[in-house]
C-alpha cells in the first residue's frame, strides 16, 4: 500500500484527526494573565476562572468546549480547556523587552538571594536614593494592562532600566500583572505575584514619593506620555447627515495646519466610504464595521503623535465608546463633537437630496428618517449650527481644544 496516499480524514498511522478547537484573542489583561498562569507567576492557580479567583476568561458566546487561544497576530499560545485548564503551546517570542519577561524558575536561576521591588510607576529621586543602601536589587517592572501608573507597559520599562542606572546593582524583570478593575483585588493579586517571584527573599516596599525625576527617568517618561499639545489626538465628529460635521471638520483641520506643529490625518464620512469602508452598506451591523475601522485607523494615528479628524454619523453611543477605548489604550485624546443640528434643520438644507429620497422611501434606512441617532452624552463639545456662521461653530471647538490644552 502507497502510504504516502490518505484517505481524506486520517493522518498517515491511520488515526482520524481531531478537529482544530475554534480560536479566540483574548483582551490585553487576559493575555497577561494567561503568560503568568503558564509561567507560574500566579501559583497556587494554574487555570482561568477558578471559583472566587479574578483570573477570568470571558469567550465568546457559543464557544464552550476547549479553546485556543491565539495572541493579536494569531500566534496559538495555549489551550484552555471548558473548566479554564491551561495547556501551553508557545511561548510569545515577539514584543518589546521580551527578554526580560522571566518566569519565576528564571529569576531563582538567575537572581536568587537578592531583594525584590514591585515598581508600577517612574521612580523619584527619593525612591531611588533610598534603594541605593539595599544591597543588589531585582526591579520587577509591573507591566501588566491597566498597572502602569502614567506610563505605558514599554514606557514602564524604559524607566524603571533607566532609573536601574542610579542603583549599584539592579536587574530589572518585566512582570505582566494587569489590574482587575479593583484596588483590593489588585493588591492581594499583586502580592501573590510578588511572593512568587521573591519565593523567600526580601521584598522592599517602595515609600510614595513626589519628589524629581533623575533627568533620564524624567525623559523616557516625557516622551512615553507627551504633555497635551503634544500627545495624539482624535477629534471625532457626530451627528446627522447635513449638520456640518465635514465642514467643521475641514475648517479646523485647517488651522492645525496652519499653525503647523502637528500632521493631520482627515476621515471623512464619505471619504472613508468610498476607501477604507467601500462596499459596506447602511445596515447597523455595517455602519457599526464602518465606524471601529475608522476607530482602528485614528488610534494607531494617535499612537504616533498625529491627529485623525473623524467625521462620519457614528450614529451608536456603543461602537462611539469602543473607539474612545481603543484611542485611549493607545495613548491618545479622544475628543468627541456633537454637531446636534436638529433633523428639521438638516432636511431644510439637503445639500444632496438624500432627506427627500429617504422620505419617498427610495433610501432604506436613512439616519434621523429610518434609522436611529443615539445622541452622545459624553460629547466635550456639543454645536448646534441651525442661525450661525460656520466660523462661530469652529470657534466654539477650538475654543475647548485650547482650554484643555490640545491645540495652541
Ligand atoms: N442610509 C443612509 N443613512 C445615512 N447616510 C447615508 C445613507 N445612505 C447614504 N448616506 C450618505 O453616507 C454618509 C454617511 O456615511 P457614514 O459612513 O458617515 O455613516 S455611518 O457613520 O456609517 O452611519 C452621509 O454623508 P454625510 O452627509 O457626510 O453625513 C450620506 O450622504
Ligand atoms: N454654522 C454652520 N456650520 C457648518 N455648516 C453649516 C453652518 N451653517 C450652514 N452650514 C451648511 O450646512 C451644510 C453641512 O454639510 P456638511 O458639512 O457636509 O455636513 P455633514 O458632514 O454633517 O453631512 C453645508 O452646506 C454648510 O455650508
Amino acid at each position: 500500500m502507497d502510504r504516502s496516499v490518505r484517505t481524506p480524514g486520517q493522518w498517515q498511522d491511520g488515526r482520524v484527526p481531531t478537529p482544530a478547537p475554534p480560536q479566540h484573542c483574548p483582551t490585553p489583561r487576559e493575555l497577561d494573565d494567561l503568560e503568568l498562569l503558564v509561567g507560574g507567576g500566579l501559583a497556587p492557580l494554574t487555570g482561568f476562572n477558578e471559583p472566587g479567583s479574578p483570573v477570568t476568561l470571558a469567550l465568546p458566546d457559543g464557544v464552550d468546549g476547549t479553546v485556543e487561544l491565539v495572541d493579536p497576530e494569531g500566534l496559538p499560545l495555549a489551550r484552555v480547556t471548558a473548566n479554564g485548564g491551561v495547556q501551553p503551546l508557545t511561548h510569545p517570542q515577539f514584543g518589546p523587552f521580551r527578554a526580560l519577561h522571566l518566569t519565576p524558575t528564571q529569576v531563582r536561576e538567575q537572581y536568587a538571594g537578592r531583594s525584590f521591588v514591585p515598581v508600577s510607576g517612574p521612580l523619584g529621586v527619593d525612591q531611588i536614593e533610598a534603594l541605593s543602601g539595599e544591597g543588589p536589587l531585582v526591579l520587577l517592572a509591573l507591566t501588566g494592562a491597566g498597572t502602569p501608573e502614567g506610563l505605558s507597559p514599554v514606557g514602564l520599562v524604559r524607566a524603571t532600566l533607566a532609573a536601574a542606572g542610579h542603583l549599584p546593582d539592579a536587574a530589572v524583570v518585566a512582570v505582566p500583572l494587569a489590574s482587575h478593575g479593583d484596588a483590593r483585588v489588585d493588591h492581594d493579586l499583586g502580592v501573590q505575584v510578588v511572593t512568587n517571584y521573591a519565593d523567600g527573599d526580601r521584598v522592599v516596599a517602595l515609600a510614595d514619593d513626589d519628589s524629581d525625576l533623575p533627568d533620564e527617568v524624567a525623559a523616557v517618561v516625557d516622551a512615553d506620555r507627551p504633555p497635551p499639545e503634544r500627545r495624539g489626538l482624535v477629534l471625532f465628529f457626530t451627528g446627522l447627515s447635513g449638520s456640518g460635521k465635514s465642514t467643521i471638520a475641514r475648517a479646523i483641520q485647517d488651522r492645525v495646519l496652519e499653525q503647523g506643529t502637528r500632521t493631520v490625518t482627515s476621515l471623512d464620512g464619505d471619504v472613508v466610504r468610498r476607501n477604507l469602508s467601500a462596499g459596506l452598506t447602511f445596515s447597523k451591523e455595517d455602519r457599526e464595521t464602518n465606524i471601529r475601522r475608522i476607530g482602528w485607523v485614528a488610534a494607531e494615528i494617535s499612537r504616533h503623535g498625529g491627529v485623525a479628524i473623524c467625521s462620519p454619523i457614528a450614529p451608536f453611543d456603543a461602537t462611539r465608546k469602543q473607539v474612545r477605548h481603543l484611542v485611549e489604550e493607545a495613548g491618545g485624546e479622544f475628543f468627541l463633537v456633537h454637531v446636534a443640528t436638529p433633523l428639521e434643520e438638516c432636511e431644510r438644507r439637503d445639500r444632496k437630496g438624500l432627506y427627500a429620497r429617504a422620505r419617498a422611501g427610495e433610501i432604506p434606512e436613512f439616519t434621523g428618517i429610518s434609522s436611529p441617532y443615539e445622541e452622545p452624552e459624553d460629547a466635550r463639545v456639543r454645536v448646534d449650527t441651525t442661525g450661525r456662521t460656520i466660523d462661530e461653530c469652529v470657534e466654539d471647538v477650538l475654543a475647548r481644544l485650547r482650554q484643555d490644552q490640545l491645540l495652541q
